[in-house]
């Protein structure tokens, strides 16, 4: 007898599947949640077909779920692609996005060709500028299969690759057509992956749901657990967030910037470090502890929220200090930031639980901020 597959396992598909609308003009798609959705027929009826359909994913995702994948999809497209990418942060590159090109031309995949990508962020990002480069853009859908990648990286389009000075530094809004989160892919995650994932939902309480932070504190252990019922409620409740920012400033205008609450100092740890040594997730948990110290700093918070920021981080299994990189060289690679405006960094702060702004600090400021956490 063959071992059961984990994912059967820990997720009962009796999870009542639901939608979390993403209301973009004619951009709008939906986020479907649920167990089992991979093997539902339900879950690919819509979907425009194609003669040729292209599973991207990455070498330790694709032996894991891309056959039940291309199965689903065999009825409904003439041929059925696979591209398993090399995996890692670190690959998150040209060329990595060069081997899906070739792959496509070579294969010739033409402008009707359906890309859906497999994976965590990283196969996320990649594809989704890949889909939407090709030919000048072609359909693509998201398939999540990390607790980061269905609580924020598959929804909302923001497409990118890496530069060795900055992340996500090139890419593009493209949105897909439909996100698929499967919750029965998440039994086989890490435990270090599911608490980088834990720190993307952590989020979205400060910035825009103080009842949501307070369910997170109480549900925890259960997530840290994996119940099944707790990781349901916390990525329908963070997809719900995400689109309704979304919805009003797909292109980060303004508001959708409340997104990146931990991010600028966190991309700089991602950087700083070099790819790959430090989770997404592991810098954003960090880089909101520096944010919530700022804020407090800045007078806009009581001290009382850096020490429940530090608590929930720690519990969530995920480092509450910084790496030894020094003061002049986050400063640095902080500059580098989307969000900076004429050299001037502007942060992502929380002025009320559930309310975040963005804020230039001033240096001395950010420097006290780095000297308390980093180190
Ligand atoms: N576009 C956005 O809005 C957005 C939002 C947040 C993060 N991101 C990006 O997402 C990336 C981080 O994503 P991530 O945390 O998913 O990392 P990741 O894509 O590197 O995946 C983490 C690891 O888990 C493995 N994995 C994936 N699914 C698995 C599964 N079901 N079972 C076992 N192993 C599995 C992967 O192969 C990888 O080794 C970063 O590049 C970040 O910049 C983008
Ligand atoms: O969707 C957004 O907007 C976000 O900022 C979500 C972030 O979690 C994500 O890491 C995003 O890729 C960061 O965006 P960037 O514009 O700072 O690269
Ligand atoms: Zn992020």
């Amino acid at each position: 007898m063959t071992a059961p597959d984990p994912s059967f396992v820990s997720f009962p598909t009796r999870l009542a599947p639901i939608t979390v609308p993403i209301a973009l003009g004619d951009r709008s798609y939906d986020i479907r949640i649920g167990a089992g959705l991979l093997d539902d027929p339900a879950t690919w009826q819509g979907l425009p077909r194609a003669s040729l359909a292209t599973i991207v994913s990455n070498v330790t995702v694709a032996p894991l779920y891309a056959e039940r994948l291309a199965a689903a999809l065999a009825p409904h497209y003439g041929r059925v692609l696979r591209i398993d990418l090399p995996d890692g942060e670190a690959h998150k590159d040209w060329q990595t996005l060069d081997l899906i090109f070739d792959r496509l031309l070579a294969e010739g995949a033409d402008r009707k060709t359906v890309l859906f990508a497999l994976g965590g962020g990283v196969v996320g990002d990649v594809t989704g500028f890949a889909a939407a480069s090709y030919m000048r853009g072609v359909p693509f859908v998201q398939v999540p299969t990390t607790l980061l990648a269905q609580v924020d990286s598959s929804v909302g389009g923001k497409t990118a690759i890496n530069h060795p000075r900055g992340k996500n530094m090139i890419g593009a809004f493209y949105q897909p057509l439909r996100v698929l989160c499967d919750l029965g892919v998440l039994g086989t995650l890490s435990d270090r992956e599911l608490s980088a994932g834990l720190a993307e939902v952590i989020k979205y309480g400060p910035i825009a749901d103080e009842a949501f932070l307070g369910w997170i504190e109480d549900n925890l252990a259960a997530l840290l657990a994996r119940d099944p019922r707790a990781l349901a409620h916390a990525v329908r409740r963070s997809c719900e967030i995400k689109a309704w920012v979304v919805g009003q400033d797909e292109r980060e205008s303004g508001l959708r910037a409340i997104l990146n609450f931990g991010h600028t100092f966190g991309h700089a740890i991602e950087a700083g470090l070099g790819y790959g040594e430090w989770l997404h997730g592991e810098g954003v948990g960090c880089g909101m502890v520096m944010a919530s110290d700022l804020s407090v700093r800045l007078g806009l918070m009581p001290p009382a929220f850096l020490d429940r920021m530090v608590r929930i981080v720690e519990r969530a299994r995920l480092p509450v200090r910084g790496p030894a990189l020094g003061a002049d060289r986050y400063l640095e690679l902080m500059r580098i930031d989307k969000k900076s405006e004429g050299g001037e960094i502007r942060f992502v702060l929380i002025e009320s639980l559930g309310r975040a702004v963005m804020r230039p600090a001033p240096d001395e400021a950010v420097r006290a901020t780095l000297a308390a956490h980093t180190g």
